[in-house]
């Protein structure tokens, strides 16, 4: 049974590791991985993520989730050392958004400053639900330019941001996943790619 361990959990939050490359998340052969609290369905949470597992493991990729509060701090602690040092704008840039209707490990606002450092100009909210970065585009039809190839980025990944265009020249660029109301990798793999088109 997958029961979610502190009271201040909304109903379905879980602490989860992703992991690539290895079945099991703890071993030294695991490679990468993304650790935070995971929502999950009410109704048979384990067969959602009996269910991923399976669909997911033919690229390597498999989700655990801590039966119980006290087991699995360690593993985050270990998990989190390894992840820190996996992103680099290089590793977001070669990245592929996950399709995404829910069920995407949300990242804590703690590992959002992690991403951060690979990324040029983001700033995280106070609530750590969204990134944004504030470009000058230099006149108005340079900044719709930069817009329609942010929006051409966008649907190529399926994963959108929120564009403001104000004061005729500024465009501010917002990123969350509005599925899951919070930050995912997705987030993280757009702002890598949108650097790289504004650089
Ligand atoms: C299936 C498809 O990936 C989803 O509907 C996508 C579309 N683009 C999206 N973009 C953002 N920013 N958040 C989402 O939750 C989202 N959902």
């Amino acid at each position: 049974m997958i029961s979610s361990s502190s009271s201040n959990r909304t109903p379905g939050q879980c602490d989860a590791v992703l992991s690539v490359g290895a079945a099991d998340p703890t071993s030294s052969a695991t490679t990468r991985s993304a650790v935070g609290p995971l929502r999950l369905p009410l109704k048979n949470p384990e067969s959602f993520v009996a269910r991923f597992n399976r669909i997911y493991a033919s690229i390597g990729l498999s989700l655990q989730v801590a039966e119980n509060s006290g087991s699995l701090v360690s593993n985050l602690n270990l998990q989190k050392t390894a992840m820190d040092t996996d992103i680099t704008p290089e590793s977001l840039r070669e990245k592929k958004c996950v399709p995404c209707e829910g069920g995407v490990p949300l990242i804590s606002a703690e590992s959002a400053q992690q991403y951060l450092n690979s990324l040029t100009g983001w700033t995280l909210d106070d609530e750590g639900k969204t990134i944004s970065r504030k470009v000058n585009a230099g006149n108005f039809v340079k900044a719709m330019a930069i817009m329609q190839q942010i929006a051409d980025l966008a649907e190529s990944e399926q994963h959108h941001p929120d564009l403001h265009l104000t004061g005729y020249r500024t465009l501010t660029i917002e990123m969350t996943t509005h599925a899951i109301g919070g930050l995912s990798e997705n987030d993280f793999v757009v702002a890598a790619k949108i650097d790289t088109l504004l650089a």
